[in-house]
């Protein structure tokens, strides 16, 4: 049985790692890290890693009609045991440079770009949009893939047919609308609205469109609870609402404006959160999280 050291460790992000298992595959590694306020916090979510993976591969399964992914396996003896139900053998693609976020409601930094221009990345959207409205048609608002630390760029469609021409731009936008389509569908029939994902996706060596990297989860997405809904005002997020309302608090004793990291979290906090992970997976795949192979 390998373990992660005998793999070079090719990509790291904020929460998750990507490492190298042989010239046709990758393992995509989930940690129980958490990100909130753009800090890594110092303390970890035990079994977030496994939740967010098998959310991921509830997802993969459920769109495989629609979009093929890079997913090989999840149980798998090339996974090392230390990253067990965290980890995803994948398929090695040609990861297409832009991040594919797609919008079914106005929040974040897509509103904020259009109460300044009316519009997002391009796409004009009708005027006395509020926060947290719901779009008359999900967009399609690509990204450049910033460096660690920096963050993403809106860029047009336009300019993605500019990189990658028309065809495989018209593509991605119309994979990345359908699957958005489908998943915030389903979703909502389980009390969660999707407000927004981020897709990447590669390019298989036939030129095949390819769903890639973490799919659909909290992490990539907004999930918000369908209950209490309401336009006008910030959503509560469906799993990081505990730390960010603890966070800002005075009980943390935290200026967010000090530009310092937040403190280490107390244990009644990371419980809850862990339930909110665990609660969002069973309600979306109608599985119990005490079958994902630990
Ligand atoms: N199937 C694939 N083939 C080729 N490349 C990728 C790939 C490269 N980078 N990323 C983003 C990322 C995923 C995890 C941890 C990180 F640090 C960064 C994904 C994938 Cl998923």
């Amino acid at each position: 049985m390998p373990t992660l050291a005998d793999y070079p460790k090719v990509a790291v992000g904020k929460v998750r790692e990507l490492y190298e298992v042989d010239d046709e595959h990758l393992l995509f590694v989930a940690s129980d890290r958490l990100s909130a306020f753009d800090y890594v916090l110092d303390t970890e979510i035990p079994d977030k890693g496994r939740v967010l993976t098998a959310m991921s591969v509830f997802w993969f399964e459920l769109l495989a009609d629609v979009v093929p992914n890079h997913v090989v396996a999840w149980d798998d003896p090339r996974i090392p045991a230390e990253v067990r139900g965290r980890a995803l053998l994948v398929r090695k693609l040609e990861i297409l440079p832009v991040e594919c976020v797609v919008r079914g409601y106005l929040t974040g930094s897509g509103l904020d770009t259009y109460r300044r221009t009316g519009s997002v990345c391009g796409v004009e959207l009708p005027a006395g949009l509020v926060e947290s409205d719901e779009l008359a048609e999900p967009i399609f608002t690509p990204t450049t893939k910033a460096p660690i630390g920096e963050h993403d760029e809106n860029i047009t469609f336009d300019e993605v047919s500019g990189q990658l021409g028309a065809h495989l731009a018209e593509r991605l936008r119309d994979t990345a609308l359908l699957v958005y389509g489908r998943a915030r569908e389903f979703a909502r029939t389980r009390g969660v609205l999707l407000a927004d994902t981020k897709f990447e996706f590669g390019l298989a060596p036939g030129g095949t469109l390819v769903l890639a990297d973490e799919v659909l989860t909290p992490d990539s997405s907004r999930y918000w609870p369908a209950d209490g809904y309401q336009p006008g005002r910030v959503q509560p997020s469906f799993d990081k609402q505990y730390v960010r309302d603890w966070l800002t608090s005075p009980a943390s004793g935290w200026d967010r404006s000090s530009n310092t990291p937040p403190p280490a979290l107390p244990d009644e906090v990371v419980a809850a959160t862990r339930a909110r992970y665990v609660e969002a997976y069973e309600r979306i795949s109608g599985r119990s999280f005490a079958d994902w192979p630990a």
